[in-house]
C-alpha cells in the first residue's frame, strides 16, 4: 500500500524494476523473517548462557576470568570490522540477486515478444550472466562468513588451551585446586560452544540485517504528493472546468528538459476537448499533470478554479477522473470483476447496464461462462477491441465527471472501431472529456482542439476553424492523414 501511494515518485522517477521490487517484497522479507526468528530464539539463549557462565567463571577464579575477559573488547572490535565488510558484501550480493530476478521477471512477462523475435537464447544468456554475477558474490559472501566462523572457532579453542595452560600453572603454585580447574574448564567450554553458535547466528544476522535494510528503505521514501490530504469539492457543486495556467514542467528524471514552457489551455466543463500534435510533444504529459502524478514546476492546473495542489488526490483520481488508456490493463480475473473494478460497490444490475452500454454484452454472451469468463493475465485471452470495451464499461460504471481518453480507438479494424466508438459516445455523454488521439478522424467532432507543439499550445479552435487557417499545422496533419 505504501509503495503504491508513493507510486509515480517510485515507479517513474526511480529506475527500480518491478522484478527487483518483488524480490525485495518476497525474498528479502522471507530472509529477514527467518533470520530474525533464529537470532531471537537461539541468540537470546546463547547470550544468556555466555553471561551466566562468565559469572560462574568469575566465582571460580577472578584472576583467570579477568585474563579471559580482557581479550573480549579486541574480539568485539575485530568482529564489528569484519561484520561491516561482510554486511556490505551481503548487500551487494542481495542487490545482484534482485537484478537477476528482475531480468527473469521481465522475460517471463514479455514472453510473447521474446518468442516473436526469437530472442529466447539471448534472454537466457542475459539471465545467466546476471545469475553468474550473483553466484560469484554469494560465493564470496559464503567464503567470508566461513572464514569468520573458522577464525572464531580457532580463537575459542585457543582460549580453552590458554585456560588449561594458565590453570595448570595456578595448580602448580597451589593457587587453584584441580577440581576448580575442571569446573572452570567446563564453564569455559560452554562459553566456547555458545560463542561458536553466536558466530553462526552472526552470519545469519548479517544477511537478515541487510534484507531488513533493503525492505525498510521503502519506509524512508517520502511520497512527493500526499494522496489522502487536501479538500474534496462536494459532488453537487463540481462542474469539471479545467485550466492549465502558464504551466512549465520537466520530468524529475530529466530536469534539464522542459516538456512545457508557459502552457496555457482550458477544458470547459461538459465539453469534449481534443489534444493533437506530433509524437512526443507532451499530450500524455498533460494527462499526467491533470491526474497529479507530477506537479508543474511553475504555473498551476486548476479544477473549477481551485489549484489541484489544494485538492485531495485520492478523491481526484478515485471519483473525479476516469481514464481509458490506449492499452487497457485488465486483471487476471473474470470479465465481471474487471468491470466492477470501476466501482466495487456496484450492484450486478449496474454492472450489466454498463456492459450493455459499452457493447461488452454482445461478445460476453457468446462465451460459455459469460461474465464469469476469466480474461487471462493482462486480458491476454481477449481481443484488443474487447479489452477496450471492458475498459469503457469500467469507466461507465465509475461514472466520473471528467474522462480522459488516451488514443482509445487506435489499432482496431473498422468494425471493431465502430463498436468501440459507439461505446465511447455512450461514456462521453454529459462529461468533461479530454481526448488524445493520433487518428484525427476521431476528434473532428470535438468542441475544441489544441495542437501541442514546441512546449506550448500552438493552435486551438474547432476542426472547421483550424482547417480554414491556411498553413496551420492542424491542416497539415489532417492532410498527411488524408482523412478530410
Ligand atoms: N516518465 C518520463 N520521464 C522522462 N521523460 C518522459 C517521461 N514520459 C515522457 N517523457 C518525455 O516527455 C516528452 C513528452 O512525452 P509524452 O508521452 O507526453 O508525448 P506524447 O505527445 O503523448 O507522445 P505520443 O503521441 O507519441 O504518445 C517526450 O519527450 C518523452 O520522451
Amino acid at each position: 500500500m505504501y509503495l503504491m501511494s508513493t507510486c509515480s515518485q517510485f515507479f517513474r522517477v526511480q529506475s527500480t524494476k518491478t522484478g527487483e521490487l518483488s524480490a525485495r517484497l518476497n525474498a528479502d522479507v522471507q530472509e529477514f523473517k527467518s533470520s530474525f526468528k533464529l537470532c531471537v530464539s537461539q541468540g537470546l539463549r546463547t547470550f544468556a548462557q555466555t553471561i551466566g557462565c562468565i559469572g560462574s567463571l568469575y566465582f571460580l577464579s577472578p584472576t583467570m576470568t579477568m585474563y579471559t575477559v580482557a581479550v573480549v573488547p579486541g574480539i568485539i572490535l575485530a568482529g564489528s570490522a569484519i561484520g561491516a565488510g561482510l554486511r556490505q558484501l551481503s548487500r551487494r550480493a542481495q542487490a545482484q540477486s534482485a537484478t537477476a530476478s528482475a531480468v527473469s521477471d521481465e522475460a517471463l512477462t514479455n514472453m510473447r515478444t521474446i518468442r516473436a523475435f526469437a530472442m529466447e537464447k539471448l534472454e537466457s544468456k542475459l539471465f545467466d550472466n546476471e545469475l553468474d554475477k550473483a553466484r560469484a558474490m554469494q560465493e564470496q559472501l559464503g567464503i567470508g562468513i566461513g572464514l569468520f566462523q573458522a577464525g572464531t572457532n580457532l580463537f575459542l579453542n585457543g582460549m580453552i588451551l590458554s585456560v588449561l595452560y594458565g590453570g595448570s600453572n595456578l595448580i602448580s603454585k597451589g593457587e587453584m585446586t584441580p577440581g576448580a580447574l575442571m569446573s572452570f574448564l567446563v564453564s569455559a567450554q560452554t562459553i566456547q560452544r555458545s560463542l561458536s553458535q553466536l558466530s553462526i547466528i552472526f552470519g545469519t544476522a548479517i544477511k537478515g540485517w541487510t534484507a531488513g535494510g533493503r525492505v525498510l528503505e521503502f519506509q524512508r521514501l517520502q511520497p512527493s504528493i500526499p494522496i489522502d490530504t487536501g479538500v474534496c469539492i462536494p459532488y453537487h457543486t463540481l462542474w469539471g472546468d479545467i485550466k492549465f495556467d502558464n504551466v512549465s514542467f520537466s520530468y524529475p528524471t530529466r530536469p534539464g528538459h522542459n516538456v512545457f514552457e508557459n502552457l496555457t489551455l482550458s477544458i470547459p466543463a461538459g465539453q469534449v476537448v481534443a489534444l493533437c500534435g506530433p509524437s512526443g510533444e507532451g499530450k500524455s504529459t498533460i494527462t499526467h499533470l491533470l491526474e497529479r502524478f507530477y506537479e508543474p514546476k511553475t504555473g498551476k492546473v486548476t479544477l473549477d478554479g481551485r489549484d489541484l495542489k489544494e485538492l485531495n488526490v485520492e478523491w481526484l483520481r478515485g471519483q473525479v477522473i476516469g481514464l481509458i488508456s490506449q492499452e487497457p490493463v485488465l486483471f487476471a480475473t473474470s470479465v465481471e470483476e474487471n468491470i466492477r473494478y470501476g466501482r466495487p460497490d456496484a450492484t450486478d444490475q449496474e454492472v450489466r447496464d454498463a456492459a450493455r452500454a459499452a457493447h461488452v454484452d454482445e461478445f460476453v454472451s457468446r462465451f460459455p461462462s459469460g461474465y464469469s469468463t476469466i480474461v487471462g493475465e493482462r486480458g491476454a485471452q481477449l481481443s484488443g477491441g474487447q479489452k477496450q470495451r471492458i475498459a469503457i464499461a469500467r469507466a461507465i460504471l465509475k461514472n466520473p465527471p471528467i474522462l480522459i481518453l488516451d488514443e482509445a480507438t487506435s489499432a482496431l479494424d473498422s468494425q471493431s472501431e465502430q463498436l468501440v466508438q459507439e461505446a465511447l459516445n455512450n461514456v462521453m455523454k454529459g462529461r468533461t472529456v479530454l481526448v488524445i488521439a493520433h487518428r484525427l478522424s476521431t476528434i473532428r467532432s470535438a468542441n475544441l482542439i489544441y495542437v501541442i507543439k514546441d512546449k506550448k499550445t500552438l493552435e486551438s479552435g474547432t476542426h472547421e476553424q483550424l482547417m480554414a487557417k491556411k498553413g496551420s499545422l492542424y491542416r497539415k496533419l489532417v492532410e498527411a492523414h488524408n482523412v478530410d
